[in-house]
């Protein structure tokens, strides 16, 4: 059993190759019991491979998985019947209901009583808020409500964590909006979940903690609000004299600067804004415009990616 103190996940050298690519490469996965912790990264990163490896469903080359206190794979039989997962979505019937569909997957897992089978349905149903849908076919179901039913066949049986690979993939804003209340509700009840997204937009508001993969590397990782306190404030302003607001800002401390016509952007400085305008009044810079951009997440991973996250949704 995992002490409250012992990550529900971690991993040491975790590594995947295919055909000699490192898909996966020596990452530390560090997913503290009770977090939702966003994993992500641009498609290609790695991620679902991972995921696969630490539900038994792919090897390791090489490293550890130690889940909910156990080794993986060795005693992943003992683990996954406390973990619940959606990788790729199960495969529901469109002319079934939801609750049939559920009794169908239910019926089909070895390890559950059939005895508690309504029930545990029931409950499930509940869950995720479709408890009203129950006799609907699956084919009318919102994408949203798609996805929900899919997390519900993942809670058919109490769990302590839930893995769920890109639950908002494919899914309009009202259908996002609604797996993200779910995820919220879930940790809530004390159910660690680990949520992969592309999108940062999709999955920020939910996540306490996040890992940010790139190219089979997890290059970050770590509460989020100590992730955002890495980015860097920035500057900008508009003036007529740019080169000499570029010499007054370095002069202050900005190690990074650039000007585009009368628009001058610095980073690097720590200055209140107020004496920075001041400042550049004294060294006689006109200054038209001047804003401060607090750090973002999304600065931080476009530094820590190299590219851009999706931020619509
Ligand atoms: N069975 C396999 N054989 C060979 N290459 C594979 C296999 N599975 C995945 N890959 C490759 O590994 C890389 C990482 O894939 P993976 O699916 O883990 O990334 P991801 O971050 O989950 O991206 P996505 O969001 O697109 O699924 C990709 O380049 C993919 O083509």
């Amino acid at each position: 059993m995992a002490t409250p103190e012992a990550p529900a996940i971690r991993t040491t050298g975790l590594t995947k190759t295919f055909g000699g690519r490192r898909v996966v490469d020596g990452i530390d996965l560090d997913v503290p019991t009770g977090s939702v912790y966003g994993f992500l990264g641009p498609n290609g990163s790695g991620k679902t491979t991972t995921i696969r490896m630490l539900l038994g469903l792919a090897r390791p080359t090489a490293g550890e998985i130690t889940m909910l206190g156990s080794a993986v794979p060795a005693q992943v039989t003992r683990v996954l019947p406390r973990v619940g997962a959606l990788v790729e979505g199960p495969a529901f019937h469109p002319q079934l209901s939801g609750r049939a569909n559920l009794a169908r997957l239910d019926a089909a897992d070895a390890t559950s009583d059939p005895r508690t089978a309504p029930e545990r349905i029931a409950t499930a149903l509940e869950r995720v808020g479709l408890q009203h849908a129950r006799d609907k076919r699956f084919r009318v179901y919102s994408l949203g409500m798609k996805q929900r039913l899919g997390i519900a066949a993942g809670l058919l049986v109490p769990r302590d964590l839930l893995v769920l690979d890109e639950p908002t993939n494919g899914l309009d804003p009202q259908g996002t909006r609604e797996v993200r209340h779910l995820i919220d509700s879930l940790a809530a009840d004390g159910i660690t979940v680990l949520v992969s997204s592309h999108l940062l937009s999709e999955i920020e508001q939910v996540c306490t903690h996040l890992g940010v993969m790139r190219e089979g590397r997890l290059v970050a990782q770590g509460p989020i609000d100590q992730l955002r306190s890495q980015g860097r404030t920035l500057l900008r302003l508009r003036t007529g004299e740019p080169a000499e607001a570029i010499t007054v800002l370095r002069r202050m401390g900005a190690d990074e600067t650039s000007h585009q016509g009368d628009t001058v952007l610095a980073g690097g400085m720590d200055q209140a804004p107020e004496a920075v305008v001041a400042a550049l009044v004294a060294a006689g810079v006109g200054v038209r415009e001047f804003t401060v951009r607090a750090p973002s997440l999304e600065d931080v991973f476009i530094g820590l990616t190299g590219e851009g996250f999706d931020v619509s949704g």
